[in-house]
């Protein structure tokens, strides 16, 4: 039995030892709903793998930018530091949380971009036996968009691997789903429905065993749970920074490509910022060494500031306690529902077990649409998902146990008064 009081949501609060960290997020101070947030600010918000929530110092620094940087600098801001931006913070996120050691992890471009880019130049470098893309059903809309564009483009086939949406890809399931016709596999590190978080070094070593590349999407994980991309071997990986990196609306992505790939990789999008001499302006392109080659134009430095706070937070904090945070949110979002929703016919469309669960939960029922309109209007702004998924984010670094509790509270009624 769960203590479904609101006073037991204190004490998990007051024993949290990321508390103090939530008062850092513009909007999201004290307990429930801030104190002196504006007008229309969320009770709960339970969309942080959405859109995480900005950072205090980010306004800050954004300000700061516009005034000492931008203004005042000008063109001179390209040389003094931000054509290196790129290669700085990809530096940073890489060694906060993504276990990547320098120079191979970049900012630019949307996940979409990126991910094209890389799944280009990965299935242009397999042999010419190596016909076949594998990705499971569920993962998300883009990648299996972008895969079929590229399939279609080189003569390429897709190959499937079912998915039940409450779940996520096995080991096993890869294990039959590659062979010696593989170029890549594209997966996704935590479902972005489920939740389902996948076995990344036991997967990627099978598609190493079968001689293709493995690509990981991590756009559910930077920032919430634990990645190793070197010490798993993994080739290649992609993914938002909006989200848990609460980088901000459309806040440019991040590529990881494994050191001793960068060389043989082409990239398909040729563009003068990833040429070996950008100002040279030569006759040809000619990719730089190294990362540098991975992006094509311009970096959209505004759009990368604000991710740099929670980057140096996470660096900070340590993504092993936000790691326990975060499920010790999920197990509390989940013992409310037990409680609360089960008995309406809610659920669980995530797996139950902790370890193989990302940040957030999804609870099905036949009304979620509705309900999630419902609350909304609310101001308890959780995310539907198909089929009947009512998807709850739980960033852990911006949400309290209180704020899970109230958010909790709004569904039960919402659903009971339907
Ligand atoms: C798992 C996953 N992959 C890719 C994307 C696409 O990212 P973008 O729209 O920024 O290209 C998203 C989010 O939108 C996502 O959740
Ligand atoms: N990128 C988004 C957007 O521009 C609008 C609304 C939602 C999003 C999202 O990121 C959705 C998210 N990737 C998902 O997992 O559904």
């Amino acid at each position: 039995m769960t203590d479904t009081s609101r006073d037991h949501a204190a004490r998990l609060d007051a024993a949290d030892p990321l508390a103090s960290h939530r008062s850092r997020f513009f909007g999201a101070d004290g307990a429930g709903a801030a104190l002196d947030a504006p007008a229309g600010t969320p009770l709960a918000y339970f969309d942080g793998n959405s859109l995480g929530r900005p950072l205090s110092a980010s306004i800050t620094r954004i300000e700061l930018f516009l005034r000492e940087q931008w203004g005042t600098r000008l063109i001179r801001g390209w040389d003094e530091q931000w054509m290196e931006l790129p290669f700085v913070i990809g530096d940073d996120l890489g060694r906060a949380a993504l276990g990547a050691a320098a120079g191979q992890t970049v900012i630019g471009d949307s996940t979409t971009v990126l991910l094209y880019k890389l799944c280009r130049a990965a299935v242009d470098a397999a042999g010419p036996d190596r016909r076949v893309i594998v990705v499971d059903r569920d993962n998300f809309p883009t990648d299996r968009y972008v895969l079929e564009g590229i399939a279609a483009e080189r003569g390429m086939t897709l190959r499937w691997i079912d998915v039940d949406t409450s779940a996520g890809v096995t080991a096993e399931q890869v294990e039959a789903a590659v062979g010696d016709d593989t170029a890549l596999v594209v997966l996704s590190q935590v479902a972005y429905r489920s939740g389902h978080l996948a076995d990344v070094p036991r997967i990627t070593e099978i598609v190493h065993a079968a001689g293709a590349l493995v690509l990981w999407d991590l756009c559910h994980s930077a920032g919430a749970v634990p990645v190793d991309l070197d010490a798993w071997n993994v080739d290649l990986a992609v993914g938002c920074t909006y989200k848990y990196l609460n980088g901000g609306p459309g806040s440019p992505a991040f590529a990881y490509v494994r050191r001793d790939l960068q060389q043989t990789l082409a990239q398909p999008i040729q563009g003068w910022m990833g040429t070996a001499d950008v100002f040279a302006m030569g006759p040809e392109y000619t990719p730089a060494a190294g990362i540098r080659r991975f992006i094509s134009g311009t970096p959209p430095v505004v759009g990368m500031l604000a991710m740099r706070d929670t980057i140096a937070l996470i660096e900070e904090v340590g993504i092993t306690a936000i790691r326990e945070k975060s499920i010790a949110l999920t197990e509390y979002a989940l013992a409310l529902s037990a409680e609360w929703l089960a008995p309406l016919g809610v659920e669980v469309a995530s797996p139950t077990d902790a370890a193989e669960r990302g940040g957030h939960v999804t609870l099905s029922h036949p009304a979620m649409r509705e309900v999630t309109a419902r609350l909304w209007a609310d101001d308890v702004i959780p995310d539907y998902r198909d089929p009947h998924g009512l998807r709850i984010g739980l960033s852990p670094l911006s949400t309290s146990f209180d704020e899970v509790w109230l958010g909790m509270r709004a569904v039960r009624d919402t659903l009971t008064a339907l």
